[in-house]
């Protein structure tokens, strides 16, 4: 089943002097993807991330999630449509300092007025698939960037969204902490078949991926799909990398 179907993307930034940021855009994601966007910076990445959360509008071209098109959305229909199918992470976490890390992860469900009961059930398996049952009571300034990551992925995902979307999740992240936080991603991606889409500049982060998408000057240069084997599968992408230039190999 399609997930997302992104057809003929065009984004145009300014009026006198304009930039085409994305130029004709086109890709399908099945159910249960996970699909990483890579490609040197100022290629467009974030432009499409935005155009596919809805933040942004293209200038040309359609989007389409689970069938529906939410660019003919509208105020409160579209607020709606984003709380409820859409999962965002971002790479700076997002957190309210001034709740607690259970407080920020149920914050999804206080918007929809589930009951407390059903709120409770919901965090406590959460917590357990993202190892946080010991931090739930702790501020988010008590907590290290990878517990903290963690705590925004289950805020991400508590609503049962239909699609994942990750920007750089482990830009402020230690090399170790990048692993497990992706071992999450995957784990998450597998067993709740979630559809998750993740910008990165980091290829062992996206060695974690069942596709990687390459983009350039705001157009399509490669698409590369793991056979399974992780380590090849980072051999691939550090390849697609060199040939495309403007790549950190890091980490
Ligand atoms: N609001 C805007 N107004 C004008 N130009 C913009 C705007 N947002 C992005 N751009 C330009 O569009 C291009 C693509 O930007 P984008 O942020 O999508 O790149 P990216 O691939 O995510 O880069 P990075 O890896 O550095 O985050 C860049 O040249 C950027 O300067």
């Amino acid at each position: 089943m399609e997930m997302l179907k992104v057809s003929h993307l065009g984004k145009t930034y300014g009026k006198e002097v304009m930039y085409h940021a994305l130029n004709q855009i086109s890709f399908s994601i099945e159910h249960g993807e996970f699909v990483g966007v890579m490609g040197p910076s100022g290629s467009g990445k974030t432009t499409l991330l935005n155009m596919i959360s809805t933040v942004d509008q293209p200038t040309t071209g359609d989007i389409l999630i689970n069938g529906l098109n939410p660019l003919h959305l509208k105020g409160d229909a579209l607020a709606l449509f984003r709380r409820r199918e859409l999962g965002f992470v971002f790479q700076d976490f997002n957190l309210l300092d001034t709740l607690t890390v259970g407080e920020n992860v149920v914050l999804p469900l206080t918007l929809d007025m589930i009951s407390v009961t059903e709120q409770d059930r919901r965090l406590h398996s959460i917590a357990k698939t993202l190892r946080i049952e010991h931090l739930l009571g702790k501020r988010t300034y008590e907590i290290s960037g990878g517990e903290a990551q963690r705590t925004a992925i289950a805020r991400a995902i508590i609503h049962n969204p239909s699609l994942l979307l990750a920007d750089e999740p482990t830009g402020n992240l230690d090399s170790k902490s990048a692993r497990t936080v992706m071992e999450l991603f995957e784990k998450i991606n597998k067993e709740h078949q979630l559809t998750t889409i993740m910008v990165t500049h980091d290829p062992v982060a996206a060695s974690y991926c069942g596709r990687i998408i390459f983009i350039k000057d705001g157009t399509i240069y490669n698409e590369i799909h793991s056979g399974g084997l992780r380590q090849q599968f980072y051999q691939q992408i550090i390849d697609v990398l060199s040939l495309l230039g403007g790549a950190d190999h890091g980490v």
